[in-house]
């Protein structure tokens, strides 16, 4: 390969530099090559409105996809959380690294867990899915929490915090461990509680197709960063959001595990969970079988589970954010 620099596309913010940074040092371990990266600007990070209504899917990555495209940049790491479900043809997802810890985590005032919240507090989070299970939660605890909208990056939610705004947020785990701040978490949220977004604490590293030698080349390099468990999961647990027919802010939770018996791998579980805003009604199934060999087989076991929770009702329950 030759030894002309790489450019990884990557957003501005701490969290996407600080994942880039990473990526870039391992691809440049993994190629011998230098990694420069280009900073881009994305719908996501100049639009103050909430995510929920600018229809969440894919204003994190558009620009960074059409930068790719144009050829400006080589590859892009993203969220994979933040990815559509529908891959576009002409790029590839070359590589789905090991998952970081996929929980969503408390950083509350006092140091206080989720369960020693008073009456009413109040805990920022604009994720649909975090305030359905949220609320569910508290209710299971004959607690009423008031969920307050809000956005901005990692810093800015917790300053809401620390200025005594909020009495708490919700963050995903794998963001303050990649920016160096799980120090903040007051209560890690079991995913028995809690399940996380489709594909959360996972990256995506994608490229072009490969129409080129050198792409094809790229795309080579950069699968020897690829975990087949992490990317069998994840695509079991987007399937079962596409099949859902929701976007990345309905009230969607997915977690698929994988089951071992001491060292050798047994089954795969997967988990989903729908629910109304308000945690009054959840919809929470599970499906455990032998690990998916293909990704045809990781699609079937999500559109599955899928279907599985829309005759239980599952439809419903998204009410207009299912679209
Ligand atoms: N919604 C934005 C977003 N996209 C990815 C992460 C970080 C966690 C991850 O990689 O899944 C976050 C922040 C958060 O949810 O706290």
């Amino acid at each position: 390969m030759s030894d002309q620099a790489l450019r990884l596309g990557t957003r501005r913010s701490k969290l996407a530099m600080a994942q880039s940074g990473q990526v870039a040092e391992a691809v440049r371990r993994l190629t011998g090559r230098p990694v420069e990266l280009v900073e881009i600007t994305t719908y996501g990070d100049v639009s103050r409105e909430q995510l929920a209504q600018i229809g969440g899917t894919g204003v994190f990555v558009t620009a960074l996809r059409e930068a790719l495209l144009r050829g400006e940049v080589d590859f892009a790491v993203h969220s994979l959380k933040d990815l559509p479900t529908t891959h576009p043809d002409d790029l590839a997802l070359a590589a789905v690294p090991v998952r970081e810890d996929a929980r969503d985590v408390l950083v509350a005032r006092d140091g206080l867990t989720f369960e020693q919240l008073p009456e009413g507090a109040r805990v920022g989070t604009g994720s649909p899915r975090r305030m359905s299970q949220l609320n569910a939660y508290a209710r299971s605890h004959g607690l009423t929490i008031e969920t307050v909208p809000i956005r901005g990056n990692v810093d800015t939610r917790i300053g809401y915090v620390r200025k005594g705004e909020l009495d708490a947020v919700v963050l995903a785990a794998a963001g303050l461990n990649r920016i160096g701040r799980s120090d903040e978490v007051t209560d890690f949220l079991s995913v028995d509680t809690v399940l996380p977004a489709p594909g959360q604490g996972a990256l995506a590293i994608e490229c072009r197709a490969g129409h080129t030698a050198r792409d094809a080349e790229l795309i080579a390099a950069l699968a020897g960063l690829d975990d087949p468990h992490t990317r069998v999961a994840v695509t079991a647990e987007r399937s079962l959001l596409a099949a859902l027919e929701a976007g990345c802010s309905a009230p969607v939770g997915a977690l698929a595990d994988l089951l071992a018996d001491g060292q050798t791998v047994k089954e795969l579980r997967l988990r989903g969970v729908v629910g109304t805003i308000d945690g009054s009604t959840l919809v929470q199934l599970s499906t455990t079988g032998p690990v998916p060999e293909t990704h045809d087989q990781a699609m079937a076991l999500g559109r599955e589970l899928a279907a599985e929770m829309l005759a239980k009702g599952a439809a419903g329950l998204m009410g207009e954010r299912a679209h």
